[in-house]
Formats: C-alpha cells, structure tokens, sequence
C-alpha cells in the first residue's frame, strides 16, 4: 500500500431540512511516509475528510484510494477487513475497552485478525514498550492517566504496523507536555516504519512538528504547503 488519493470528493449531512456541506470537491494526494497536518476552523470538514480517507464515512461522490484499494467501492465486509489491515485510528476519546487491561486492547485488535495467541501476547508487549508503557502492561484504562490511555491507543493502532495512521485530534485532552511526547511518538513512528500520518488538530504544536499542513475552510482546501512556511505567514 502506498498513496492515498482523494479524487473530488463531496459529503453533504441532511440536519433539519438543511444541507450541510462536509467536503467540498477535495482533491488530495498523500504519499506514502508523509506527516501531514489538517488543519481549519471548526467545522472546516476536517473529521469528515478523515473519516471518509479511514473508510469509516462514505463519500456522496468521488473516489477514495488507499494504495491500489478503492475503499469507496467495497462493500461493508471488506471495507472492514481493509480497515483493519491498513489503517490505525487514532481518536480525541482513546476509545479503549474499560475491562480490558492495555496489553488485552491491544491484544483485541489482533485477535480480530486472526492472528494466534502466543503471538498476540509478544506483539502486544513488544509495541507497548515501544510507546513508552513498559510496567503498565496490566493496567486497566482507567489506572492510566490520559496520556497513557493515549499511548495504549497509538499502540492498538500500530501493532499491525499499517502503512497508514489517522489521527483525531489525538492531543486535545493532553497537557502540554503529554502533548509533545506524543507528538515525539509519531515522529519516530513515523520515521522508523515509515507509516503515513494524518492528523487533523487545532493544537500549534503539533502543527509545528508535522511537515506538510493542510488548511480546510467550508469542506475545500484552502492551503497546502510545508508546514514551516505556512506556520511563519
Ligand atoms: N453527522 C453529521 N450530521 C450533520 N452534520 C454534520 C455531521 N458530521 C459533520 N457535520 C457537519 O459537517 C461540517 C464539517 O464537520 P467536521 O466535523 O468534519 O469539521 P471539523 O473541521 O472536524 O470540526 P472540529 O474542528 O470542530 O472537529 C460541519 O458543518 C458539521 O456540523
């Protein structure tokens, strides 16, 4: 798997009569290893263009291409297999299972592919500690402060090392210097396995870590451009 590429694509939500525009004919190309930044005002459509890039939203028009898979045109089981092997979420709320410990979420996914037991337990140890969660291997999600929770949630997303990360917000709920960690986190990810980042954020800081930044207004891209550049203008 390799780009991912958006071909004009539209969303429209119906809320009381009225037609909201998600996406706007967003044309957008995003090649493999890149760490790239969403970002826009409130309502710009940034969750919606990842949500439709993830798979977990369907565009009303356009085409969505992860790598050679068209996720638009598959049908809902194998979009759901396509999820689950390519891409990693990453959202504002950990969303992690309250009774499981964090080697079981990370476990879960895992299981969810198929793979055995025994090499469940190994990977699962293995990207905990690579998030920094050596010793909390046993802890439930609410023993775990939010950054925490937010590491075991980086580590569900990656432990099938997907060619693609997208990310929520991921910072919102996090101090400043949680923030930065995480931050370091998909940096290095990013660097070392060569996974794609997209995040959409409000936060400056993590703005200023990615290197490609996208700016949405009204569902459309309105700026696309080195993050440096576009952060000194
Ligand atoms: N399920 C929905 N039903 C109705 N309108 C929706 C729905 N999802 C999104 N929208 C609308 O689509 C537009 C884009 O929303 P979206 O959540 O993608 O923006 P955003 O840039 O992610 O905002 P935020 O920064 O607040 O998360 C907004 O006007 C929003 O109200």
């Amino acid at each position: 798997m390799s780009r991912v590429i958006c071909k004009q694509l539209c969303k429209r939500f119906e809320q009381g009569g009225q037609t909201i525009i998600g996406l706007d004919h967003v044309d957008l190309t995003v090649e493999k290893g890149e760490f790239v930044c969403l970002s826009g005002p409130s309502g710009s459509g940034k969750t919606t263009l990842l949500n439709a890039i993830g798979g977990l939203d369907t565009p009303d028009e356009g085409d969505v291409l992860v790598g050679d898979i068209a996720l638009n045109k598959l049908d809902s089981a194998a979009l759901a297999d396509a999820r689950l092997n390519n891409i990693g979420f990453v959202f504002q709320a950990y969303n992690l299972i309250p009774v499981l410990s964090a080697r079981e979420n990370v476990e879960f996914v895992m299981q969810m592919q198929g793979k055995p037991a025994h090499a469940r337990r190994a990977l699962a140890e293995q990207v905990l500690h690579e998030v920094g969660l050596a010793g909390l291997e046993d802890r439930r999600p609410a023993d775990m402060s939010g950054g925490q929770q937010q590491r075991v949630a980086v580590a569900r997303a990656i432990v099938s090392r997907p060619a693609l990360v997208l990310a929520d917000e991921p910072t919102a709920n996090l101090d400043s210097h949680t923030a930065v960690h995480l931050m370091e986190l998909f940096v290095r990810l990013n660097q070392q396995h060569q996974i794609t980042f997209i995040i959409a954020t409000h936060d400056q800081r993590v703005m200023a870590l990615t290197r490609r930044l996208i700016r949405m207004v009204d569902g459309r891209i309105v700026q696309d451009g080195p993050s440096a550049e576009l952060l000194a203008q």
